[in-house]
């Protein structure tokens, strides 16, 4: 607040009710009535996917990196058409969790169809949300190792005809993102995003400082 006073919070916020507006084969729109921190009843506008399985996740992200002799490691990629953007986009791959799927199975299957790639799991995050002001979807994002001297791995083949697979340098991913976006209309996933800015200040050396103080 302005003059410095802390609101004073009497309620724990809390969902009343939850109506259906709108529902599509994938998506629907409810009018959410909950009760904020202040004890306010009030309206929110809420969208969820119709999809939603007894999994904890709506969805898998995949960061996928390609590991081979003489390369420099990639991270797999894949540009499509994304109707609700109208443009192409740049995302890792991605696809909802099946009914008794987990969230590792869900993306070696993904990363399998997409791609082409048969890959290893060697992390998952927890169930992080998506974008929590509009809706409920969440996603895990699956860390996954290919080994592309594996003799599956050399020429794979993917089952998506519209999805293009694009190998970016895990050591210039920001670099190369921009340099993608110069060239043409691509729209870049905020998930990728953050993590070539993560990669760019993991991968930066300081040249000047012989030494370095936490
Ligand atoms: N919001 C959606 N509208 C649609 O018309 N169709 C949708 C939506 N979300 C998913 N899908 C369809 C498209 C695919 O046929 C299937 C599975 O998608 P999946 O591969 O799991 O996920 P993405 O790669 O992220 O599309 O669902």
């Amino acid at each position: 607040m302005s003059n410095g006073e802390q609101p004073s919070v009497t309620t724990e916020p809390h969902i009343v009710k939850e109506e259906v507006i709108a529902s599509g084969k994938w998506v629907k729109l409810e009018k959410t009535t909950y009760v904020d921190p202040l004890g306010n009843t009030r309206i929110w506008e809420t969208v969820k996917r119709t999809t939603r399985q007894a999994t904890q996740a709506d969805g898998v992200g995949i960061i996928a990196l390609l590991k081979r002799t003489l390369h420099k490691d990639c991270v797999v990629m894949v540009k499509q058409f994304r109707p609700p953007m109208s443009a192409y986009s740049l995302e890792f791959p991605a696809g909802l969790i099946d009914e008794g799927e987990t969230a590792e199975a869900a993306a070696l299957r993904e990363l399998k169809e997409e791609t082409g790639y048969k890959g290893e799991v060697v992390g998952v995050t927890p169930v992080t949300c998506l974008d929590p002001g509009l809706s409920n979807c969440t996603t895990q994002i699956v860390m996954v190792n290919i080994n592309g001297d594996d003799s599956e791995n050399i020429h794979p083949t993917q089952q998506l005809e519209f999805v293009e697979v694009i190998l970016l340098p895990l050591d210039e991913f920001q670099g190369k993102i921009d340099e993608l976006i110069k060239k043409e209309k691509i729209i870049v996933d905020a998930k990728v995003y953050i993590y070539a800015m993560g990669m760019a200040q993991a991968f930066f050396k300081p040249r000047e400082l012989p030494i370095l103080k936490q």
